[in-house]
């Protein structure tokens, strides 16, 4: 099908929009009239414009405040409308869409609703020109997408007809069910637009919130089928209203934007384009290893936090400056050949998967970009993709291959302090691309989006969302401030950590060889008190700096974290006990809160 993008999904000025549009390999847009008006260029030099970059005007809009209204000002309406069609003319776009009104006088009255359609309509004709009319889930009367298809059949008129957004039928009560009965040819424009579940005022929740489909809580796929099965066949368009969005490089929007629609498509069952279907996301496996870009202060500092887990280093690579840590299933690479010193990173992270071609042919096909391997002669092929905040993700097969690059140190593994193996990956995004972080998980690696949870943190209000294959033994936690940070936050920005597993924290705790954080005894106080539990259980806690956490169906987690090290990046020990499936956000200000404090008083 064909897809277009409506500019004010966009950030920048109209040819920042338009080239962005473009070079995502959009076929169309829907031109808002503000980006029209603060450009220079004139209509026809846009009509131009888009043309030469293989756009296609697919609709103009919005036009606001037209029917519903009396003879006197539908009058002035009117010949605000033929000024509008003049522009659509030099633009050479052949679709307006036209709002259900808003305004606080407007007639509650269908009769009148449809009779001025009509007559909008018949002038529409004349010049070749089609009216969209949209139910705005926040219209004086008209806010359901029933009602105005109920003015559009009263109407009657050839060049009148529907634009559904996906949004406004979406975010009312109405069923949209119905939809799927709408006289074949009748709806003229589909607008898409995905949302998070929100309890607020419905044009808020409009203008801030919208997100690219399979980014928020709606049904889309479910919605565009009942569309399709009324026999739609023009653009799928989004129309994203989206606070960061708005900010945000076009560029990076407009790829993320034709993920979304990509991914929306695959998902539907009725399939107009068989051969657009994307390779099957094969099952991930496992994690195979996490690397950390280290320079010559962090690399030390992550030695010695490494040892003091219980990791031994067992090989080192053939040709790098690379070292690969091991303790159980876990592997930790520690690389040095790092070209821009800086605080210690998680650079990379390697999945294993069922099948790594199919992996990465599916990438490719949703627009990941591909991580550039720098390989030497000999070495295995490992190959990456981009992950939206930059970190390279390798998808490998199961077996060891990959180790063959690395020569062994003739240590061998030892006990440990009993870590098994890694949990999760916990990564901080850049806050303009934590949506499209869910998005590029869930559609480019299938992993599932577990619940996104919200917590009042000490510098700040945080956001975090998990991701994670079916079996759980990969899993991604997802974090950002919910509003871009503030100056005086500390220094540690957008931390990363790897999270592991022991069957016994008491015991692994106990065999540490780490500066412990220091949880305050204010934690236990309350934390007794919240769930009720024992004192010697509480005291053993303490003793250790383990925190606790316990879901609504008594799934209980004990885990610890540790100070920062190379400035950037810590460790977390995890035992999940009788299937807790969360990543205990409660403590998450804890560690903060612990972590400044142990930084300010090392
Ligand atoms: O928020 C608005 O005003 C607005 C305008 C045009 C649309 O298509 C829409 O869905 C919302
Ligand atoms: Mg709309």
């Amino acid at each position: 099908m064909r897809r277009s993008i409506a500019t004010v999904c966009l950030s920048g000025t109209l040819d920042d929009k338009l080239t962005a549009a473009a070079a995502a390999g959009f076929d169309g847009i829907e031109l808002f009239e503000n980006d029209l008006v603060v450009s220079p260029m004139t209509p026809a030099e846009v009509r131009k414009r888009c043309a030469d970059l293989g756009l296609s005007i697919d609709l103009y809009q919005p036009f606001r405040d037209l029917d519903s209204v009396s003879d006197e000002i539908f009058r002035k309406n009117l010949d605000r409308a033929a000024r509008k069609f003049d522009v659509m003319a030099a633009l050479g776009v052949n679709t307006v869409l036209v709002c259900s009104s808003v305004a606080p006088d407007a007639v509650d009255d269908d009769d009148r609703a449809a009779a001025q359609l009509t007559e909008l309509a018949g002038r529409a004709d004349n010049r070749g020109i089609r009216i969209a009319y949209e139910a705005l889930a926040w219209g004086r009367h008209v806010s359901t997408w029933d009602r105005s298809w109920r003015i559009v059949q009263r109407a009657d008129h050839p060049a009148l007809g529907l634009c559904l957004d996906s949004f406004h039928v979406l975010s009312r009560d109405v069923s949209p069910a119905g939809i799927a009965g709408i006289t074949p040819g009748k709806i003229f424009f589909l607008q898409l637009a995905d949302a998070p579940h929100l309890s607020m005022d419905v044009l808020q929740w409009s203008r801030h919130h919208r997100l690219f489909p399979g980014q928020g809580a709606f049904d889309l796929p479910g919605f565009v089928e009942l569309v399709l099965a009324a026999g739609y066949h023009g653009p799928l368009s989004l129309e994203v209203f989206n606070d960061v969005f708005r900010q945000s490089d076009p560029g990076r929007t407009a790829i993320d934007a034709m993920r979304s629609l990509i991914a929306l498509e695959n998902d539907l069952t009725i399939r107009r384009l068989p051969d657009a279907r994307l390779p099957d996301a094969p099952e991930l496996t496992g994690h195979a290893f996490t690397e950390f870009a280290v320079d010559g202060h962090s690399g030390p500092e992550l030695r010695s936090a490494l040892r003091g887990l219980g990791f031994t280093h067992t090989g080192q690579h053939r040709t790098k400056p690379v070292e690969l840590w091991e303790q159980g299933t876990a592997r930790i690479v520690l690389n040095s050949a790092v070209t821009h010193p800086g605080p210690a990173a998680i650079s990379a992270f390697a999945v294993t998967s069922a099948d790594p071609g199919r992996s990465l042919a599916r990438a490719g096909a949703l627009l990941a970009p591909a991580h550039p391997n720098v390989r030497e002669p000999g070495e295995t092929e490992l190959a990456a993709i981009t992950a939206p905040d930059g970190t390279s993700v390798f998808v490998t097969h199961p077996g060891d291959g990959w180790r063959a690059d690395f020569l062994p140190t003739g240590s061998a593994k030892g006990p440990g302090a009993g870590l098994l193996a890694v949990d999760h990956l916990g990564l901080a995004q850049p806050f303009d691309h934590f949506d499209e972080a869910g998005l590029f998980y869930h559609s480019v690696l299938g992993l599932d989006h577990l619940a996104t949870e919200e917590y009042a943190a000490p510098f700040g209000l945080m956001r975090s969302r998990a991701v994670a294959n079916p079996s759980r033994s990969v899993r991604v936690a997802l974090t950002v401030a919910l509003l871009r940070r503030g100056d005086w936050a500390p220094a540690v920005a957008d931390p990363q950590h790897v999270a592991f597993t022991t069957a016994d924290i008491i015991a692994t705790a106990a065999a540490l060889d780490l500066p412990a954080l220091p949880v305050p005894d204010n934690y236990y106080d309350d934390l007794a008190a919240r769930f009720a539990l024992d004192a010697a259980f509480v005291a053993a806690l303490s003793r250790h700096g383990i925190l606790y956490d316990r879901d609504p169906s008594g799934h209980e987690l004990l885990h610890l974290y540790t100070p920062v090290f190379g400035g950037r990046v810590f460790f977390e020990i995890v035992e999940r006990r009788s299937g807790y499936d969360r990543f205990g956000e409660p403590n998450a200000p804890v560690r903060m809160a612990a972590q400044r404090h142990r930084r300010l008083n090392p």
